[in-house]
């Protein structure tokens, strides 16, 4: 049995370990305060949550809106060192907040501050897995947010969502859900009169994810339903099942369990954790296309060979995670590259009988072995 509506996100046998991520629209009110009233209602879940025997990971936002007001930057349009002032002022505030109002309903919180680089390299990705895994054994609740203060352009989520589901990831959740101050996916944007709004998604494909905006519906709010979308898809991939729903409601969690208003994206397949961690990564360093024959053996399941490659591009090195793209330029998978890339250019369209030749040793079995490739 698996997560199959809201409801069960409540319920330990199905989501035994649930990821909470509340985006900032609705944690800070207008005037840029915490409404610390509602959030006390969303420690009331949590609290439930563990008593049913869930555990529980928060990721907050906030920092930077918090952080704003203190500074006289709310409302404002922000430079870049005004928004990282900002984030290092409010995460204290954003911290003992949380910790006093868990502590409050008897439990315990943990800081961790996680940048996107954090999630790319294996290693680190590993660290932060097992310091979640840790915390929960000890009852503890992460509450975790990016680390604004350091991480800018291209190590940085910049949104929560991301965030939220590449945390679910390490820590192995089974379920992530999104608060924020819609109450799901809608076909169109949600002010028109006629959109309406999807129950179930299986699989974020093109046609879901042009329904989204990527404008925030708030003035707090980074990434709209586009960066909702991204997570839902790091998550489905990771086998992991992804809820967006209302939560400016007293108690969110309990009231999406009963009135099961939000959308709920069901995961695609079960990769392993290795698979997992690929297909979720963000940043490459090159990519390579390949020819029509290549791209239906990698979906027949096939490792991918230097003689389908036409064209590599970047600079990467052995042991990169790469993507993969056909001839009409869509990314169709990622995966671990076995030769840096002067090498795919120079054995690309080549058979294996003619690389050793030119790579002056044997050649491996494939550029990219199917068991590190991950198909989109
Ligand atoms: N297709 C859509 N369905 C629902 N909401 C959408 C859609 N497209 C854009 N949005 C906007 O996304 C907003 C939520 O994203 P965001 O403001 O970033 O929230 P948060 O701060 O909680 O992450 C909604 O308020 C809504 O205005
Ligand atoms: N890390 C940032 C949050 C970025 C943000 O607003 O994200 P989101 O809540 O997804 O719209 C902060 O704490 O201010």
């Amino acid at each position: 049995m698996k997560i199959d509506k809201l409801a069960d996100f409540s319920d330990p046998s199905l989501c035994h370990r649930l990821v909470v991520k509340i985006g900032s629209a609705l944690l800070v009110d207008d005037d840029g305060e915490i409404r610390t009233e509602w959030l006390r209602t969303v420690i009331e879940d949590v609290r439930e949550a563990r008593d049913r025997g869930q555990e529980v990971v928060i990721v907050s936002s906030g920092s930077i809106a918090i952080g704003a007001k203190k500074l006289g930057f709310f409302g404002k349009r922000r430079s870049l060192s005004e928004a990282q002032a900002s984030a290092a002022v409010g995460q204290i505030t954003l911290a003992s907040t949380w910790s006093d109002l868990l502590a409050e309903q008897g439990m315990t919180a943990a800081q961790m501050l996680l940048t996107l680089d954090d999630f790319e390299g294996r290693r680190r990705y590993l660290n932060a897995s097992s310091t979640f895994g840790r915390l929960l054994k000890s009852s503890v609740v992460p509450v975790v947010n990016e680390n604004d203060s350091i991480a800018t352009g291209e190590i940085r989520f910049g949104d929560n969502d991301r965030l939220a589901a590449r945390v679910a990831q390490s820590c192995s959740a089974d379920g992530v859900i999104l608060l924020t101050d819609v109450d799901g996916l809608y076909d169109k944007h949600p002010n028109e009169p006629d959109a309406t709004r999807l129950e179930k998604v299986h699989g974020v494909t093109e046609e879901i994810q042009a329904m989204a905006d990527s404008e925030s519906g708030s003035d707090v709010g980074t990434g709209g339903m586009t960066a909702k979308l991204l997570a839902a898809q790091i998550a489905e991939r990771a086998g992991i099942a992804l809820a967006i729903v209302d939560g400016s409601h007293r108690k969110p969690l309990t009231y999406a369990a009963e009135n099961t208003s939000g959308t709920l994206f069901l995961p695609k397949r079960d990769d392993s954790a290795y698979k997992a961690w690929i297909g979720g990564r963000m940043r490459f360093n090159g990519s390579i296309t390949v020819d029509d024959g290549c791209a239906s053996a990698l979906h027949d399941g096939r490792s991918l060979l230097a003689a389908g490659i036409v064209k590599v591009d970047g600079d990467f090195e052995r042991g990169d995670v790469i993507t993969i793209h056909d001839l009409v330029g869509r990314m169709i998978a990622k995966g671990m590259t076995e030769y840096d890339a002067e090498d795919c250019d120079a054995i690309k369209g080549k058979q294996n009988s003619k690389q050793e030749a030119i790579l002056g040793h044997t050649p491996r079995s494939a550029v990219i072995h199917r068991d590190q490739l991950v198909l989109l």
